[in-house]
């Protein structure tokens, strides 16, 4: 081909030089000056234009990389905007942060809202699972497909399960202890509850303990806690992500894929069948209905959901509840007072069940005072408005709008709970109920999307509490009590340290 023949042609057939430029500015023009309106408009004359929020924020969504999201105290940021301009904030011409107990329950339970994009670059490998869809169809028919490994029959069944972690969780304590009968022995409590949390969701969960209590490290924890944080890290910059991984989906980290991996080939090879989480969801592959199968890059995803879900958020609420009961003496010498009133229901171990545990009021109230000051879903919920509508019957809310709640704001509101800032399990107790708003308390969240596995965690966390403050004294040490102070927040709420040491002691009282 004459390459220079068909240039001159292309050239000839081409507008001057002259005009294509007058073209290029005013198609220029055109768009700045479609913007600029466009931003005015949003800012000055939109359907949010009177909402209150920073400068900035009238014209231009405020990043969550700006915010501190990959250093985990995006939270407190949510918490000051929500303190200095009211309970609906604008981050953006198109996004609320809205923390009034009654727009919460609105947007999360009555209008049902769609989970937002946020949710999106949760996903792994390019599949997402039944806590990030944001399919509504999906979702139905994902948690019906689950719902049964949740009832609270099946609950029943899995409580010798968590007993016989726990009773390893307690030998192993013990053990410390016996080397050091006098000083008491250094126990990072955050780390052992973490393994034991991990322990119990592989054997509730996948039919088998992951035995990371009986090693003193095990990889798969640190992992999560890494995952976490690079999940903060892809939500903050998403743009950036694009383009580090070429458009192509962000890979599940390698130790928790083989990890679970191998669980899941133990339980093919093993030819068992349980009545758990991970035979669920293998038999969904043998569906009649082609919708309900997960492929096997689905069923992997699912599991590591349930892995993280299921023991991260247990383990850390109850490293904050002992956190929080050794900051306040009192509230440890009540709580063991109320346990020290039970017989061990297995003289043996040295364990309760959990019958025993549930009429608790003190225990109960001391985990719920413990989510309230250090809920799990600190920074917020994030749905998406599928449709106009309009919010608390004054705001017009247009569709496309992203809404984060920020439930955090509601649990710590003087409105709902006076004396917010303190930690009071006493407001729990019967006879107190001018000081606790139960509709401003979401812990495990509200509407279709509430959390699958509320029971089976009051289960765990009432049984762990309960026989670790039975058995152990624990003393603070003065520098971890410090450090503790550095709350995050990594899709869970943490601390900075990922790690919280005690002294422990056995306790003369237990019997
Ligand atoms: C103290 C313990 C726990 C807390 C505070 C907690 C909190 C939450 C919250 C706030 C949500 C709602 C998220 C949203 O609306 O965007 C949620 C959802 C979920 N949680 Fe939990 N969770 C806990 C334990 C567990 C456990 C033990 C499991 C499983 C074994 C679990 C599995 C899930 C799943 C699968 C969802 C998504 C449900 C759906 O979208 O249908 N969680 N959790």
């Amino acid at each position: 081909m004459d390459y220079q023949k068909v240039v001159d042609r292309l050239t000839r057939s081409m507008p001057d030089r002259g005009k294509l430029e007058a073209i290029g500015k005013a198609a220029t023009i055109g768009i700045a000056t479609y913007i600029v309106t466009k931003k005015l408009y949003d800012a000055y004359l939109g359907p949010l234009y009177h909402v209150p929020s920073p400068f900035y924020a009238k014209f231009f969504t405020i990043s969550k990389a700006s915010l501190n999201k990959p250093f985990g105290t995006i939270y407190a940021k949510y918490m000051t905007f929500n303190d200095k301009y009211g309970s609906v904030v604008k981050l953006g011409p198109s996004s609320l942060l809205i923390s009034d107990k009654t727009m919460l329950k609105q947007v999360l339970q009555q209008e049902d809202l769609e989970k937002g994009p946020m949710y999106d670059l949760l996903q792994r490998d390019g599949a997402a699972s039944l806590l990030i869809t944001r399919d509504k169809g999906m979702h139905k028919r994902l948690r019906l497909l689950i719902s049964p490994a949740f009832s609270l029959e099946y609950l029943d069944s899995l409580e010798e399960h968590i007993l016989n972690v726990l009773n390893n969780t307690m030998l192993k304590i013990e053990g410390l202890t016996a080397e050091h009968p006098q000083e008491g022995a250094d126990v990072d409590i955050w780390k052992l509850l973490q393994h034991n949390a991990l322990d119990i969701i592989g054997d509730c969960a996948f039919g088998k303990s992951f035995d990371t209590i009986k090693s003193d490290y095990h990889p798969v924890t640190d992992s999560i806690m890494m995952e976490l944080r690079w999940a903060s890290w892809i939500i903050a910059h998403p743009f950036l992500t694009k383009l580090l991984t070429l458009g192509q989906p962000v890979n599940m980290n390698p130790i928790i894929k083989e990890f679970m991996a191998n669980s899941i080939n133990a339980r093919i090879q093993s030819g068992e069948r349980r009545n758990d989480i991970l035979q669920i969801l293998l038999d969904t592959q043998e569906s009649k209905d082609p919708e309900d199968r997960l492929s096997d890059i689905a069923i992997m995803n699912e599991a590591v959901m349930f892995l993280i879900a299921g023991s991260e958020t247990i383990s850390n609420t109850l490293g904050f509840a002992v956190i929080e009961l050794l900051r306040h003496p009192h509230a440890m010498k009540k709580l063991q007072e109320e346990i020290d009133g039970l017989d061990f229901a297995d003289q043996n171990r040295q364990l309760f069940c959990h019958t025993q545990l549930k009429q608790l009021p003190y225990l109960d109230a001391v985990l719920n005072e413990t989510m309230r000051i250090n809920p799990v879903p600190a920074a917020g919920l994030e749905r998406v408005a599928e449709k106009d509508f309009t919010l608390a019957g004054k705001l017009h809310v247009p569709k496309g709008t992203e809404l984060i709640c920020n439930v955090y704001h509601a649990q710590m509101d003087e409105n709902y709970w006076p004396n917010a800032c303190s930690f009071e399990p006493e407001r729990w107790l019967p006879g107190n109920e001018t000081r606790r708003d139960l509709e401003a308390f979401f812990p495990f969240g509200i509407g279709s999307r509430n959390c699958i596995g509320e029971n089976f965690a009051w289960m765990q966390m009432r049984l762990v509490l309960a026989t670790l403050i039975r058995r152990f004294d624990l003393t603070p040490l003065a520098m971890e009590m410090e450090q503790a102070k550095e709350v995050r927040h990594f899709i869970t709420i943490t601390i900075l340290n990922n790690s919280f040491s005690v002294v422990a002691h056995p306790r003369q009282q237990a019997n």
